[in-house]
This record gives C-alpha cells, structure tokens and sequence, in this order.
C-alpha cells in the first residue's frame, strides 16, 4: 500500500469509526430515551453598556454581548427540545439602574426568552433586587410562579418560592436566597432589620459589600442574603411529601449552598440550615445555583449533587455558558455549553 492509499485508507476508516462508534451510538440512544430535558442559564447580567469588568477587576463582563449568549442557548434548546427552562437570576445587571434603564432592559431580555416555546422558570438574584423593588418583581415578568400548577403559599409573604412537578415522579423547587436580606426587603420590615443585624454581627466593614476577611465568614455581605425560617420549613414541608411519592427533586436558587461547590464568598449566609434540611430528604438529588461566575462543582456527603453554573456575563463572546439536561430514571446528564462542562449525575 502506497503512503497516499494509506492515508485514504485511515481517514476511512476512522469516519468510519465516527459513524459505528459503540459508545457515540448508545449516547444519541441514550439521549432519545430521557425522560425529559431542560435548559439552564444563570447571570445574564445584561446592559447596553460597553464591556467592563467585575469589583475586583479580574474578570472581563461582555454586557451588551451577553444577551447574544442568550439567543445562542435558546436556539440549542429549541433544537433539543427542551421541555422548560430555568433562568437562575441576575437577568439584567445593576447598572441599567443608574442609567434609568431597568426597564428598558428588562424588556429586551423578556422578549428574547418570549420566544422560548416552552415555560421558562425565574430565580431571582441580587441584580434583580438592584434594578426593582420586592412588589415591582412579584407584578412582572420575572414572577413565574404562575406556570407552577399549585401556586405557592409563600407569596402571601412575599417569599418568592415555589414547586412543580415537570414529569412524572419528579420536582423542582425554586427558592428565595434574598428572602432575609437587606437587598431585597423594604428597610421599615421586620425581615430588613432582622437581616441588617445578622450581617452586622459577622461584617463590621462601614461598607457592608465588603466581605470580613476570613474563611467562610466572607459570605456575610451585603450582595448575599439567605432563607427564612418560614421558607425552610416550607421547603421540609415539600420535601417530606416529595419523600412519600418518591418523587426525584432538583432544588434551584441564585445562591450556592455548599463551600465546595463554589467561593465562599458567594455563598448563602444560611447554608448550613439549608444543606441540613436538603440532607434529611432522600427525595433531593442536585442543586443547582449561579451567582459564582467562576461555576464550580462538588458532591455533598449525601451524594447530592451540587452544580454552580457559569455566569453568562463573564463568558466571551466567542464562548457560551449554558446546559441542557437530560433526566433519566437513574441519572442525569449534563450536556453543556462553552464554558460548561458536560457531566454525569447518578442519583445517590
Ligand atoms: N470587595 C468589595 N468591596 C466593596 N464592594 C464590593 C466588593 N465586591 C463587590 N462589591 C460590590 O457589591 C456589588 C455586587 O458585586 P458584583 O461583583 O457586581 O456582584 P455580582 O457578581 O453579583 O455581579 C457591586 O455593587 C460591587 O461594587
């Protein structure tokens, strides 16, 4: 065999190889068996402001760029299929604030993900509190705890949290990381200043968004908040029944809840409650959070896993930072984008 036959010869057969690969034919397999998909995108953080950078002035935020990232997720979802969306928070980024621009922004991003065929489901994070007030987001868009079938209790409190079931045997719970904040509460309230002393007691800084200097303490600041007594006993309520039907559940929240899977400084000043109340259920088997643009990853002791997803305004405009997710009666399976790492969720 000549040198150049050779050549024809190996690129035949690894074509070949593409097209008969054991393992590439039981993923497409796998991937037309799930039960059901959905897409996942945290901190869009758009403005139509020239790229900046983030307080530190370490990472590079594309602004303008990172509604594009957007349209490029929902045309893969819709490709994919997907049968809902969650939006993890920091829709829009604190800055169209000072620009007297919330508004208009807001409606950029809203039109965008209009176009979705499916329901997409909001969290809601800091930018959110810096652009609107508690009321003004409970009367727009960005509450959707409408698409849930049962509503939630917890609105009555202005606690934005709630639960549907997507298919069969299996939950989502989205939960209000801001519920005790000093962002997201009106200061006259009772909540406010209940926050404000609990921060004040761990960050002693005269600007509260700078973090105390130590370990995990560095997550008392004033751009973090946490979960009220009464959303975390609501959320052992539903996992306790969730816990009866057997029921698979992901809980999603703006802010992570484990140290390992993200910079303390991002996390919840609650966790601990938190990881608690998920560890005592074994219905719960993955969290999913944003806020850390970095992204991170880990398994709680319980097996749980808990996923940081990248945030969109620090990906480049050549990058993407979003997934789908391909649920299964024994795992999920993460397919991500760009800077999103694709990943295998074994249920514990
Ligand atoms: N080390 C810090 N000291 C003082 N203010 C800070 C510090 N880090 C962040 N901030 C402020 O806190 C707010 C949120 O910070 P930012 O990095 O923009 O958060 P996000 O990642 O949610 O966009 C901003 O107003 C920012 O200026």
């Amino acid at each position: 065999m000549t040198n150049s036959e050779l050549a024809v010869f190996k690129l035949h057969a690894r074509n070949l190889e593409k097209i008969y690969d054991p393992f590439l034919l039981r993923k497409m397999e796998d991937r037309a068996r799930a039960l059901f998909t959905f897409g996942i995108i945290a901190d869009i953080q758009y403005a139509d402001i020239d790229d900046g950078s983030n307080y530190r002035r370490t990472r590079r935020r594309f602004y303008r760029n990172s509604v594009e990232l957007l349209r490029n997720a929902m045309r893969d979802w819709e490709e994919r299929r997907v049968s809902c969306v969650l939006q993890l928070g920091d829709v829009i980024d604190g800055h169209n604030k000072s620009r007297d621009a919330s508004e208009q922004a807001l409606e950029t991003v809203v039109k965008e993900l209009e176009k979705c065929s499916v329901d997409v489901h909001h969290v809601w994070g800091n930018h959110e509190f810096y652009n609107f007030r508690r009321e003004t987001l409970l009367a727009s868009p960005l509450n959707s705890a409408a698409k849930a079938e049962a509503g939630s209790d917890l609105l009555a409190d202005d606690i934005y949290a709630y639960e549907f079931s997507p298919a069969p045997s299996f939950r989502f719970v989205l939960l209000d990381a801001y519920d005790m904040s000093v962002i997201g509460r009106d200061e006259s309230s009772e909540r406010h200043k209940q926050s404000l002393k609990l921060l004040q007691q761990h960050n002693s800084n005269p600007d509260l968004n700078q973090p105390p200097v130590y370990g995990l303490e560095q997550r008392f600041v004033k751009f973090n908040g946490g979960f009220s007594p009464e959303q975390l006993q609501w959320l052992d309520e539903v996992l306790t029944l969730a816990d009866q039907k057997q029921e698979k559940v992901t809980v999603f929240s703006h802010l992570p809840v484990h140290p390992d899977s993200t910079d303390p400084i991002c996390l919840a000043w609650n966790y601990e409650e938190l990881l608690s109340v998920l560890r005592s259920h074994k219905s719960v088997v993955c969290f999913m959070a944003g806020h850390d643009h970095d992204g991170g990853y880990c398994t709680d002791t319980t097996g749980v896993h808990h996923i940081t997803l990248e945030g969109v305004i620090e990906t480049r405009p050549d990058s993407n930072a979003f997934g789908t997710v391909y649920v299964y009666e024994d795992r999920m399976l993460l397919k991500g984008s760009g800077r999103t790492a694709d990943r295998v969720l074994k249920y514990p």
